[in-house]
């Protein structure tokens, strides 16, 4: 057995670094053409446990320099007397065409079924070579023509990343990045598992957040200009990335259905109850916060799929037009809940808190932050791009989310007391972004 349990550890994407190991076992290992796929279950001390995925390599005792500075060394194994070095395969090119290939041939080993889109030719001959943003999942780009990306913690039930793009690719959305194949498995208990997939890579593509955040900071740094007469002015691209994110609402809601019903408000009282257990800032804004909620919970509205977890670091802009990614929905939530219909509202709130924190996010730090004319500056910039979104979506979807005020305060302010927690753990210095936005919200 690989040691995997001082492996993982060290993973950028590896999720359990504050919890402590008691064992990691294989629960499935299915030999490939020149490599294992392991499923390994790994139990903590607390009681819990998670699946992760791994393809291994073998290799001979003395690896290459390179794969030993990426980290793909595993370790080594004994095997009938023999030792044997295991690598992580996704970092060798080789083994990364290999997987592609046997996507573009549909094969299938044990449970895992490796499937091309049907009409798709993947590129299995180009080069391939992990890409550059791995945070929790790793994805291999194959020569600007496809990205493989293979998650690594598989919770059981269908990954709404690939459920979604699936769904949308076969309408034939022109707002996603069009899937072309995937890797699938299914538990022990008969539940699905979502191991990978591929799409068409978006070439010369620029990220929402990049493109925000430069346009915001040209504003901010000739504060004498007003957010429309910078050369950087976003209005127009904010008001097309409206009209794709409603084109891909609608597209779900003609595929999946849509239902009336209430917003999950109680799901959001918990998570502002938790919120404010750790984070005493919150504590004047509790009381306040779980009214406005509560009373947004009242009224039925639209439900359908929607992404879950939108932000301007989700879209991309290419040449044709804006793409949304990652339809993976909010990480910390289990796959059942993800996929449960919520309003179009809490996408376009993530989008209207994206842009604030694009505009707030240049003044963090500086020794100027808190000057009122800079500040008013950002709140400029921010209602023109705000307003030149919603303008978008309206032109779409035939309503203006502003015009449904008290869900869309609701999902804003959900999202700011999430944004806070999330902020007082990995970013403290960012956490007085959404603290404010809290403080706006419920005035
Ligand atoms: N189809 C694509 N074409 C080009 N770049 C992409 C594509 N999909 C993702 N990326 C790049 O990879 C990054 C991570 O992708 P994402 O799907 O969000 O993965 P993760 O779930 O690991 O966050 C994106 O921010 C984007 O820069
Ligand atoms: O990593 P994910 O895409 O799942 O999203 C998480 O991390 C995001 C931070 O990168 C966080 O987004 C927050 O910061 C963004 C700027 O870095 C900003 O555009 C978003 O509006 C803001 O919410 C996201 O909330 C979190 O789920």
């Amino acid at each position: 057995m690989l040691p995997f349990a001082d492996w993982l550890p060290r993973q950028r994407w590896y999720a359990g670094r504050h919890r402590r190991i008691q064992a990691v076992r294989p629960e499935a290992v299915t030999a490939l053409p020149g490599m294992d796929h392991m499923l390994l279950l790994v139990s903590y001390e607390d009681g819990g446990s998670d699946r992760y995925q791994v393809f291994v390599r073998w290799g001979d005792p003395q690896p290459p320099a390179a794969e030993r500075a990426t980290g793909a060394r595993i370790g080594e194994a004994e095997t009938d007397g023999s030792t044997r070095v295991g690598f992580d395969a996704l970092y060798d090119e080789s083994a990364a065409r290999e997987i592609l290939a046997l996507i573009a041939d549909d094969k299938t080993f044990g449970t895992v079924r490796f499937a091309a889109e049907p009409g798709v030719t993947l590129p299995v001959d180009a080069p391939a070579r992990v890409g550059n943003v791995e945070q929790s999942n790793t994805s291999v780009v194959f020569d600007h023509a496809a990205v493989m990306k293979l998650f690594r913690r598989v919770p059981p039930g269908l990954n709404p990343d690939l459920e979604l793009n699936r769904v949308l690719a076969r309408a034939g959305s022109r707002h996603v990045a069009r899937l072309m194949g995937a890797i699938e498995s299914t538990d022990p208990n008969g539940q699905p598992l979502t191991l990978g997939m591929v799409s068409e890579y978006a070439q010369n593509s620029a990220e929402g957040w990049a493109m925000a955040a430069t346009s915001a900071r040209d504003l901010l740094n000739d504060p004498d200009t007003h957010a429309d007469q910078v050369g950087g002015d976003l209005a127009g691209e904010s008001f097309r990335l409206g009209e794709a994110v409603a084109s891909v609402h609608r597209t779900l809601a003609d595929e999946l259905g849509v239902t009336t019903g209430r917003i999950a408000v109680d799901v959001m009282c918990d998570r502002l109850d938790e919120a404010a257990g750790t984070v005493p800032e919150l504590a004047p804004y509790k009381e306040r916060a779980e009214t406005a909620l509560r009373a947004a919970g009242e009224v039925e509205i639209d439900l359908q799929r929607v992404h879950g977890d939108l932000h301007l670091g989700q879209v991309l802009r290419t040449p044709p037009g804006w793409l949304v990614i990652d339809f993976e929905g909010e990480p910390g939530q289990p796959v059942e809940e993800r996929r449960r219909p919520d309003s179009p509202l809490r996408d376009v709130a993530g989008m209207l808190r994206s842009f604030e924190y694009a505009a707030y996010q240049v003044l963090v730090g500086r020794d100027d932050g808190d000057d009122a004319k800079l500040n008013e500056r950002a709140r400029e910039w921010i209602d023109r791009n705000q307003i030149a979104f919603c303008e978008g979506y309206a032109e779409v979807a035939g309503y203006d989310p502003r015009d449904r005020g008290m869900a869309l305060r609701a999902y804003e302010l959900d999202k700011a007391l999430y944004e806070v927690a999330y902020e007082a753990k990995y970013r403290p210095a960012w956490m007085r972004i959404p603290l404010k936005s809290v403080d706006r919200l419920l005035r």
